[in-house]
């Protein structure tokens, strides 16, 4: 039977990434999507934006909307400080299936909890299921038509605090109108664009950093 992109995508990490070594998992994902198939990562170039952030923020509790094959799970849990704990969401079971042996070669498994499931049922469950009171960094990067309402969701279950940072990808390819509106008009958010390309192209995308002031 036919493979699977994702499928595809984790042979080239089992074939040339070195077990326990995040850069070059890192590296195999984006030399296979140049070289051989394009794939939904945030890529390279928004990947470094992504590690700033991270760094510059050095988060405690990090949720990730949106695994996929895990590239941007393994960028983030690669720089997290001992004990933190990224919590990540994928709808899709094939993907989950896929990042979690990505997330495993890249020797990140006792940093990231891989959650199978809906954004919108399982939100309002973080603080009873992993003991979470707030995130201090939400990487958005699942269906666009989700951010906002899974924002507002955050909200409202008291997950955020002052100065918790979102981070969401693909603001204008494929793009989240309603989201950066929201973001950028609401008193309650201090946003900033940061300019970059749709992975692995030259078309136009970015990510939109907004600081949540309580
Ligand atoms: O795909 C999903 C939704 S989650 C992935 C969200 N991410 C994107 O859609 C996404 C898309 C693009 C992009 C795609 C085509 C273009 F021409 C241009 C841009 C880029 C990104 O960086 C993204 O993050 C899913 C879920 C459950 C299922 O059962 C299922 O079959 C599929
Ligand atoms: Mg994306």
């Amino acid at each position: 039977t036919q493979s699977t992109r994702p499928q595809r995508l984790l042979g080239a990490v089992q074939k040339n990434a070195t077990r326990g070594d995040p850069r070059s998992v890192v590296q195999a994902i984006d030399q296979f999507c140049r070289q051989k198939e394009w794939a939904m990562n945030v890529g390279d170039e928004k990947g470094c934006i992504l590690d700033s952030v991270v760094s510059e923020v050095n988060p405690a509790t990090v949720l990730e909307l949106g695994t996929y094959c895990g590239y941007s799970t393994v960028r983030i849990a690669s720089l997290l400080p001992p004990h933190a704990k990224l919590i990540t969401l994928e709808f899709n079971p094939d993907f989950a299936a896929i990042a979690r042996q990505v997330i495993a070669w890249a020797g990140l498994e006792d940093k990231v909890h891989l959650i199978e499931g809906a954004s919108g049922d399982w939100i309002p469950k973080m603080t009873e299921q992993f003991g979470v009171k707030t995130f201090d960094l939400v990487f958005l990067d699942h269906w666009k038509d989700r951010y906002l309402p899974d924002t507002m969701l955050m909200e409202e279950c008291g997950l955020l605090r002052k100065g918790s940072i979102l981070l969401a990808d693909n603001v204008i390819c494929p793009g989240t109108p309603d989201y950066l509106e929201y973001v950028r008009s609401s008193p309650r958010y201090e946003s900033q664009y940061f300019k970059s390309h749709l992975e692995y192209t030259k078309v136009e995308d970015g990510l939109e950093k907004s600081v949540f002031l309580g």
